[in-house]
């Protein structure tokens, strides 16, 4: 028998993704400015329920500002958090744009150091419309690349892989959480299918090699497979900085239809989330109840 609980009934919603720019190595503007657009997302017109961050929205991206930019943030999941007592800036910004905008948030992601252990990681917060912090994602699997001549990178020189996957419930909808390179395993993504999610929100910033080929791509692929909403928010791109982030926030339905595509320049895009398609594409293609767990001897239903 399962341990997960029911997922909540699926709802029609509006997304707001905020391809945040202008992201620089001052992290009180970096959090100012994030708290403005996540204010803005929430007042305009299509009065999204749901706001999203990027990946590393209040510091440079790279392994070696990790160090310098990581708060302490000592969330136990399951257990109240006391946002008031919090140690982390970011967080304090984050519940309290929360409460002011009336939003479902997904703080993008920040380092975090945990103290305990002093291990770093790349972490996603969450946050319901009252403030509260009510969910955590550790970035699972950590960006170790070497493409010769193009993109080398290693989070795991400073960081530590996430062991837990995550999803938390809003009364419309199982939303799973992953941040980036995480999109790269389909079985985490197939899991949080398996646990009732109806869509994956993951933090993200691609870069100009991996970005053309694989961004979109990889959405659509996990989308698909899972017949599940798939989104991902990359911060703009900034051709200033050391990294260089691919942009191109976007949604993907159940389908494997791109919904919206932000460009790659600081931009908010807003798209509706709607249960019928989810139903449809399940019904229509019933690959959910197709499965032959009796003949893949490593995985079992
Ligand atoms: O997988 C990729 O190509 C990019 C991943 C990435 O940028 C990240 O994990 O931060």
């Amino acid at each position: 028998m399962s341990l997960i609980s029911k997922a909540p009934i699926f709802k029609p919603f509006t997304l707001a993704l905020i391809q945040l720019g202008g992201i620089s190595a001052n992290k009180a503007d970096n959090l100012k400015h994030a708290r403005e657009k996540i204010l803005k997302a929430a007042t305009n017109p299509a009065k999204p329920q749901v706001v999203v961050l990027p990946e590393c929205f209040n510091s440079p991206y790279g392994h070696v500002h990790f160090p310098n930019y990581a708060e302490d943030i000592e969330y136990v999941p399951g257990k109240p958090y006391d946002v008031a007592q919090s140690k982390s800036e970011s967080v304090k910004m984050l519940s309290s744009a929360a409460k002011e905008a009336g939003v479902w948030l997904i703080g993008g992601s920040i380092p975090e150091r945990e103290a305990v252990s002093d291990k770093l990681y790349n972490t996603c917060t969450v946050y319901n419309p009252q403030g509260d912090l009510i969910a955590m994602h550790r970035k699972v699997h950590l960006f170790d690349i070497d493409i010769p001549g193009k993109i080398t990178f290693k989070e795991s020189e400073t960081l530590t892989g996430g062991t837990s996957l995550n999803f938390f419930d809003t009364d419309f909808a199982r939303i799973g959480l992953g941040i980036c390179y995480d999109v790269r395993f389909p079985e985490m993504a197939m899991i949080a299918a398996r646990d009732g999610c109806h869509m994956l929100i993951y933090p993200g910033a691609f870069n100009l090699t991996t970005g053309p080929l694989h961004w979109e791509l990889l959405q659509r692929g996990r989308a698909l497979d899972n017949q599940i909403y798939m989104s991902m928010c990359s911060p703009a791109r900034d051709m200033r900085s050391n990294y260089h982030a691919w942009g191109h926030s976007m949604v993907v339905d159940p389908m494997g239809k791109v919904l919206s595509e932000a460009g790659h320049d600081e931009e908010i895009t807003y798209t509706d989330i709607v249960p019928k398609v989810f139903e449809e594409t399940r019904a229509a293609i019933p690959v959910t109840k197709q499965r032959r767990f009796d003949v893949y001897p490593d995985v079992s239903a």
